[in-house]
């Protein structure tokens, strides 16, 4: 019960298809009833003709039997196409639901997970998970049925056969479903185990230039070592139990058999039964202690397909992002007000990150948020983009944003975070996912106002550069402007620029500060900066210290107040001074 009630929803993968699904399966599984069934008439013909010297008629039904057979293969090779493509169905089903589970999680949730992780739950476990359509089912509707007609044919054979037999395939039944518990165990430990051997190689993916610099390549290949030779033992702890009961239910078959032609033979003899009927015997009464016996192996086999089952189904279930869907009520933002942040406080879990934060920016006016590392800058940015739930009041053209449906503000806001993220493509490809409508105009002008335009016209194959793996064949400069462009090309009301010039030229940071002048009147900019020289220019400044908001006011006010900012101005000023002389 508790198994199936596991299984379920992995049921409602296969349901759209469960006609042709269903009927195949049946034909698949009852299949090898007949196949049996077949043989052993076939059998019974031929010892019949031996005993009673009628070969004539031993060959015509062998050749009628033999026609029966290879009809049925061609309707089984049919059936099983048919069941293995929707199987084959379902799993898609499967992968693709929980892929969107991902891409609609809220970030917080996917963040807490190890990328490793959810590639081994994507990959491996969909996999072994879709057994259950391509095995379980058809196995679990096979057996009762060949157990059903196995009982009437033995029994209508001989009733003391019958009960002799069932009653030794409940015993065996009663071995097998021992092996369920500790395999179930086994598997689920071992599954954890390959998805923390894909984690430690996905770090020493991402950070083998890093681990070769320091030294750290021996580290890592220890710490790599230690989580194969784990791997391997959960694996081979959970393989043996399944060679142990594989061994255990070749020894059971066999011993059926033997066990059945003893008892055919005791009954011949006491002319109970005819001799034809000793391989009807020898053969159903097999199909009938087998299945009994592969029940409990079938649950114990299954346990490795429901342990991923369950790992798919976790990651199906992460918390989902809500008022992402077209179909919400969008609630109509008014471009007066673009931002207002009032007694803003926010912690990640029990850290106070933002404190009392308030101030307010009024549309196609420029924001600059300064202060040293972690005082809270890009959090901020963060929650106005709706990612994180805080207290007091923070709002975005006129509408709090706790109560403003995500795709409302994701329609209203650019953001270029601090590492510039790009996608395996080319450089337009990755500068024309700021806007699907946007024309080849349009991202060639926002990739110009970026200054994309002065390097890609260098490279060989120009917008058409395919950038690599993140963006690895490209500079952090030129990463930077793709994404700027990005941002520029959708055209948003409010941008929100994260350290955006960090590794970029002065001749480029200059040329991007121009475009942002620009800009500036048209769309409201928020832009995060350690460099005092490049925000000169903002409407305001906050400089935060400590998550608290310690001044604001404009460049020039900030320098006349003589407090933080203007110690940070003298600060850097001095470094600059310092490398130029
Ligand atoms: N996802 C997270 N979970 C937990 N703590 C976080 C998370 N992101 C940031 N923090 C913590 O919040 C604090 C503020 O981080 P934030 O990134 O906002 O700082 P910042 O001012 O932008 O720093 P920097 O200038 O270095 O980018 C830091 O102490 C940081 O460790």
């Amino acid at each position: 019960m508790e198994l199936i009630r596991e299984m379920k929803p992995l049921f409602a993968y296969i349901l759209p298809w469960k006609r042709s699904y269903a009927s195949s399966s049946i034909v698949v599984s009852v299949s090898s009833y007949f196949e049996n069934l077949i043989m052993a008439l076939l059998l019974g013909k031929v010892l019949g003709a031996v005993t009673n010297g009628t070969y004539q008629a031993a060959i015509t039904d062998m050749i009628r039997y033999a026609s029966m057979y290879v009809l049925l293969l061609i309707i089984v090779a049919v059936s099983n196409a048919v069941a293995n493509r929707d199987a084959e169905r379902a799993t898609k089903s499967m992968r693709l639901k929980a892929f969107s589970g991902i891409l609609t999680s809220k970030l917080s949730a996917i963040a807490s997970k190890h990328a490793g992780d959810t590639l081994v739950r994507l990959d491996g476990d969909v996999n072994a998970a879709s057994e259950v359509f391509k095995k379980t089912i058809q196995n679990a509707s096979g057996l009762l049925f060949t157990l059903i007609a196995s009982i009437v044919t033995v029994f209508s054979v001989s009733w003391l056969s019958g009960i002799i037999l069932t009653l030794l395939g409940l015993l065996m039944l009663w071995i097998n479903v021992k092996f369920i518990a500790p395999a179930r165990v086994r598997h689920s430990i071992a599954r954890a185990q390959v998805s923390k051997s894909v984690m430690g190689l996905s770090d020493l993916l991402t950070n083998a230039e890093m681990l070769r610099f320091y030294g750290g390549k021996s580290v890592m290949l220890d710490q790599y070592e230690h989580v194969c030779r784990e791997l391997q033992s959960k694996k081979v702890a959970a393989v043996r139990l399944t060679a142990l009961q594989n061994t255990l239910g070749q020894v059971q078959a066999s011993f059926v058999v033997c066990f059945s032609i003893g008892i055919g033979f005791i009954l011949w003899r006491n002319e109970v039964i005819t001799i034809e009927q000793i391989p009807i015997l020898m053969n159903m009464g097999s199909m009938l202690v087998n299945p009994l016996a592969g029940i409990g192996f079938m649950m114990a086999n299954m346990q490795s397909s429901l342990t991923s089952g369950v790992r798919v189904l976790e990651l199906m279930d992460l918390q989902q992002e809500e008022g992402v869907t077209t179909d919400e009520q969008t609630v109509p933002l008014e471009p007066s007000n673009a931002i207002v942040c009032r007694q803003l406080s926010f912690g990640y879990k029990d850290r106070k990150v933002l404190d009392n934060v308030s101030f307010a920016l009024p549309a196609g006016k420029m924001l600059a948020i300064v202060g040293e590392s972690g005082s809270g800058k890009s959090t901020l940015l963060k929650l106005l983009l709706g990612l994180y739930e805080y207290e007091g009041s923070l709002s975005l053209l006129g509408k709090e944003i706790s109560d403003t449906p995500l795709a409302n503000l994701r329609d209203k806001t650019a953001y270029v975070p601090q590492d510039c993220p790009l996608f395996e493509g080319t450089i337009f490809d990755n500068i024309a996912l700021g806007r699907q409508d946007a024309s080849e105009e349009d991202v060639y002008l926002a990739a110009s106002r970026a200054g994309v335009s002065e390097f890609a016209e260098h490279f060989q194959d120009g917008f058409q550069t395919w950038v690599g793996e993140s963006g690895v064949k490209l500079s952090g400069g030129q990463r930077q402007k793709i994404s700027i462009a990005r941002a520029l090309l959708k055209e948003a009301p409010i941008l929100l620029f994260d350290e955006i010039t960090s590794s970029i030229d002065a001749i480029s940071e200059q040329y991007i500060q121009d475009t942002i002048e620009r800009i500036k009147g048209h769309q409201t900019i928020v832009v995060v900066a350690h460099r005092l020289a490049t925000i000169k220019e903002a409407d305001c400044i906050l400089v935060m210290d400590k998550g608290a908001l310690v001044e604001m006011g404009t460049h020039e006010e900030l320098l006349d107040k003589d407090g933080y900012y203007a110690r940070l101005k003298r600060l850097q000023d001095l470094v600059i001074e310092g490398m130029v002389g």
